[in-house]
């Protein structure tokens, strides 16, 4: 578990009104992010999750899937030119917003709904998660262009979760040839992290670092924390959704109180935990990450 947290992180994410709500303050999130018809992830994964938190989840769907990505065949409906109405819709009826969690994005102008949910809501948290790229891979639905306003968008996070191929690409850095499996030291962690950092991002977890010792490592940093590693064992297998799975649940136990090395501890060991059910199922390679018999653990954190 993480030592040093710092009473300054506390206090800098305390800054967005949640964390004194002992239970009885219901915070809403808009979670702006894909909704895939099969394959567990992106809203489906983000409204149970959040949910379990306590939080009240309302979706900004950036695109209608009938699975995702990985599966052949998917069918992609971009919703881009709805957003606009629909969120000014939110702002008629006076809808307040405590945090703005994006994920997987359809089309560079989304990146501009983004940052208008940003000067709409001021004091709202505002999560990162970068999705674009794993395993040294780009997503095909995501052009250059999106990865550029992706990018921009990561350097005005509150906190960022990319994986090292997201790192990268936020960065302008050529993408690891290794970074399916064994890859980077610590130092090199540290770098990232940093230079995220310096891009203006205010906190950044830098995820899935790997060294073939049995243990998967996350770099946690932010603008007044020395950076600290966090981790959790490894299994031997990949299921989509986990990403989407390790950002909601850091961001549920951020909503509860917790500060961010400690929620990205949860975050990972839930991740695992939910792998290791996931095994025990038929076809589960297809079938994708199963944590809905794990969201006890979400609702726990509010206690
Ligand atoms: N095979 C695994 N074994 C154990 N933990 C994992 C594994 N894959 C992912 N995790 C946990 O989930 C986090 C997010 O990883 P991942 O799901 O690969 O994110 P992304 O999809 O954004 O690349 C990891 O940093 C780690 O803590
Ligand atoms: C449509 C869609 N949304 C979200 C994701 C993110 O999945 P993960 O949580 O594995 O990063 C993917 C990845 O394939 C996807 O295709």
């Amino acid at each position: 578990m993480a030592s040093n947290e710092t009473a300054e992180n506390e206090r800098e994410l305390a800054n967005v009104k949640l964390y004194d709500r002992a239970g009885a303050y219901i915070p809403r999130v808009a979670a702006v992010h894909d909704l895939c018809g099969y394959g567990k992830c992106s809203l489906g994964v983000a409204i149970p999750v959040l949910s379990a938190a306590g939080c009240d989840v309302c979706p900004v769907p950036t695109g209608l899937f009938s699975s995702h990505t990985a599966f052949p065949g998917w069918y992609m409906h971009d919703t881009t030119a709805m957003l606009r109405d629909y969120l000014d819709a939110w702002r008629g009826i006076g809808v307040d917003i405590d945090a703005v969690y994006s994920g997987f994005l359809g089309a560079p102008e989304q990146v501009d709904v983004i940052l208008n949910l940003y000067e709409t809501y001021p004091d709202a948290l505002r999560v990162v998660d970068p999705v674009m790229a794993d395993h040294g891979k780009i997503y095909p639905t995501y052009t250059p262009e999106l990865c550029d306003a992706m990018a921009h968008l990561a350097c005005s996070a509150d906190i960022l979760t990319p994986n090292l191929t997201e790192a990268a690409i936020i960065l302008g850095e050529p993408i690891g040839e290794s970074w399916g499996g064994v890859n980077i030291d610590d130092a090199e962690a540290h770098r990232m992290v940093n230079a995220l950092l310096e891009r203006g991002a205010k906190h950044v977890v830098l995820k899935g670092v790997q060294r073939g010792d049995g243990v998967i490592r996350n770099f946690v940093g932010g603008r007044e924390l020395p950076i600290v590693e966090v981790h959790n064992d490894y299994v031997d297998y990949m299921l989509h959704g986990t990403g989407d799975v390790y950002a909601s649940c850091l961001l549920a136990a951020v909503m509860a109180g917790q500060g961010i090395a400690d929620a990205a501890q949860f975050a990972g060991e839930f991740v695992l935990a939910s792998m290791e059910v996931s095994a025990q199922q038929p076809d589960f390679r297809d079938r994708g990450v199963n944590f809905e018999s794990l969201l006890g653990r979400v609702t726990k954190l509010l206690r």
